[in-house]
Order: structure tokens, then sequence, then C-alpha cells
């Protein structure tokens, strides 16, 4: 059996860290939201035990393996099946860029195998088996915008969000997410902030957007400051960075808003630009 998913990217409206863990993890406060900007999964059933994949862009230290695979490796365990599975990733997602691809990556797997195998494990099941993986793979199981407390892993549902479209810029500059919560300096911890209401106008939006993490990348970045202004100065209604960078978003109303600002922004050599709206569902994306 053949088959083949759209892993989408994210975006992270806010985000608020709270504090750090005994663990060495952040409690977080996000605003998440998942977008049309897709990296193509397809994956092909084996008799035979073992599991492969091929994804051209991504490049990983020696002892490091891809995020896909282990997702394929440990929901297989999990299961106790004995076939294997080849999986091929067309990269579209930036990598290392604040736009949880790898995540994605590892949500679509758990959840695409969870499909074909017809195991009918459970949502709550598949996150558990994400969280190991990354703190932001639960969320992308989830499907819908959500509110995200603890590591990013408990989520509530964020209903009203209004209908919007998002020019995202990529400088082409790697994040690693550690070093930029290592980076990150804490004063007290805060505690208080509340689930954002929405209405049905731009301005409900625009009036959330905060990174706690921005200064800490901007500080050592400060073209990812640059592409925010260019942005703010094109029309965007509002600009952030998204997680721990590189890619900053703006909000636009309207889709031909966005793509004009669009076509000039992709002027500018080594940034890759995408005009993206919000996807919201439940289950793997079939191709
Ligand atoms: C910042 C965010 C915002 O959505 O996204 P990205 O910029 O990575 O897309 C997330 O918190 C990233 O989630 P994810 O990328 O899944 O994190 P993980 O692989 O579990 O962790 C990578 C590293 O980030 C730090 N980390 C992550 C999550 C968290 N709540 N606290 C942390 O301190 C830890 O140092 C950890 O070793
Ligand atoms: N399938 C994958 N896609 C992207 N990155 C991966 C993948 N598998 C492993 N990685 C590793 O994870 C790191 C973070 O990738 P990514 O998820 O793109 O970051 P971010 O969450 O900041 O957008 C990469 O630098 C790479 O070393």
């Amino acid at each position: 059996m053949i088959k083949t998913y759209l892993a989408p990217a994210k975006i992270n409206l806010c985000l608020h860290v709270l504090g750090k863990r005994a663990d060495g993890y952040h409690d977080l406060a996000m605003l998440m939201q998942r977008i049309s900007l897709y990296d193509r999964i397809t994956l092909r059933l084996t008799a035979g035990p073992g599991v492969t994949v091929r994804c051209a862009g991504v490049s990983l230290n020696p002892e490091q393996e891809n995020i896909a695979a282990l997702a394929a490796q440990r929901l297989l365990a999990f299961a106790g099946s004995s076939i294997g599975v080849d999986i091929d990733i067309d990269k579209q997602i930036p990598v290392a860029a604040g736009l949880g691809g790898g995540s994605s990556d590892a949500a679509t797997v758990l959840m695409a195998l969870n499909e074909m195998l017809d195991l009918k494990l459970s949502t709550q099941v598949l996150q558990d088996l994400g969280v190991k993986l990354g703190a932001d793979v639960p969320f992308f199981i989830y499907g819908h915008p959500a509110w995200a407390t603890g590591i990013g892993d408990v989520l509530q549902r964020i209903e009203k969000l209004p209908p919007l479209w998002y020019v995202l810029v990529n400088p082409g500059i790697a994040v690693s997410t550690a070093w930029a919560y290592g980076n990150l300096r804490l004063t007290s911890r805060r505690d208080d902030h509340k689930i954002p209401r929405f209405s049905s106008t731009l301005d409900s939006v625009t009036a959330v957007l905060h990174n706690d993490l921005e200064e800490v990348t901007v500080g050592q970045h400060s073209e990812i400051g640059k592409v925010k202004r260019r942005l703010t100065a094109l029309g965007a209604a509002g600009s952030l960075m998204s997680g721990s960078g590189s890619t900053v978003f703006g909000v636009f109303a309207g889709k031909a808003e966005a793509e004009e600002a669009a076509v000039q922004l992709q002027q500018k050599p080594g940034w890759r630009v995408f005009v993206v709206h919000p996807v919201d569902g439940e289950g793997p994306i079939k191709c």
C-alpha cells in the first residue's frame, strides 16, 4: 500500500514563556494555528520490517535521525507490528524556521500509519507517543487552532479566529529552538495569561501578537527585524516572528493585499516568501 499525505506548518500568534521547569523545558502559553504550507509525505508499507526515510533538504548530524523515521519506529513498536515502511518527504517547509516542520512530519506519520494499518489508536494515544518526539507534535495531531500551555502539549480549542491571510518571510537563517530557549533571560514567573477572546475583526488578532523569543533571536539576527518592518511598510496589520524563528509572518485581511505584498518581498534575494491561510481540522490530510 502507498499513500501521500500533507503535513502543514504552524505559526505562533502569541508565545509567552512563563518559567523554566526542573526538567529544563519551559512552561508556555501560546496561541497556535496550522497554515497552508505543506511538506508532502509518501508512505509505502513493506512486508519486511525496517523504516527508511528520504528527505532531501534536511541535513542531520550522523547520530541524529529524521523525526519522521523516529515517529514510524515508535508507532510500529507500540502496535507490535512486524511490517516496515519507506517514507519519502518532499520538504517545502523551511527547516529550523519556527514553522514546526519536523513536528508536523512526525505527527503526520503517526496519524497516517494509524490509518493505513487500521490500528484505531485514539488521538490521546497518538499525542502521548508524539510528545516524546517533540513538544509541538500533540498540537499537530489536535488539528484545530489552540491555546497551548504546559510545554505546548495541553491544548484548548480556539473557536472564533477571523479568516485571515498571512505572508510568511523566511530570511534563510536557521535557528535552533534549544539555543533560543537557552538564551532567554527570564525574570519572575508569570502564570496570569488568559485565553484571548476573538471577534470577527482583524484587530482582535493583531492585539494578541507577542513572542517572548523574538528578542533573543532578533538580538542575534538583525535581519529578522528588517523583515518585520518591511511587512508593516507593505500594509500588514501586524507582524511577528513565529516560534524560535527565523520566519516572520504578516497579517492581512484579504488574499489580494497579501499577494501584492508578497510580490514586493520576493524581490529580495535569499528571502523565501509564502502566502498562506489557516488550516483547521482533525486527522491526517490526504493528498
Ligand atoms: C518554540 C516552539 C513554539 O511552538 O516552536 P519552534 O520554534 O521549535 O517551531 C516550540 O516551543 C518548540 O517545540 P519543539 O520544536 O517541538 O520542541 P522540542 O523538540 O521538544 O524541544 C527542543 C528544545 O527546545 C526547548 N524547549 C522546547 C519546548 C518547551 N516548552 N520548552 C523548551 O525549553 C528544549 O531545550 C528542547 O530541548
Ligand atoms: N523531518 C524533519 N524536518 C525538519 N527538520 C528535521 C526533520 N527531522 C529532523 N529534523 C531536525 O530538526 C531540526 C528542527 O527542525 P524544524 O522542525 O524545521 O524546526 P522548527 O520547529 O524551528 O521549525 C532541524 O534542524 C533538523 O536537524
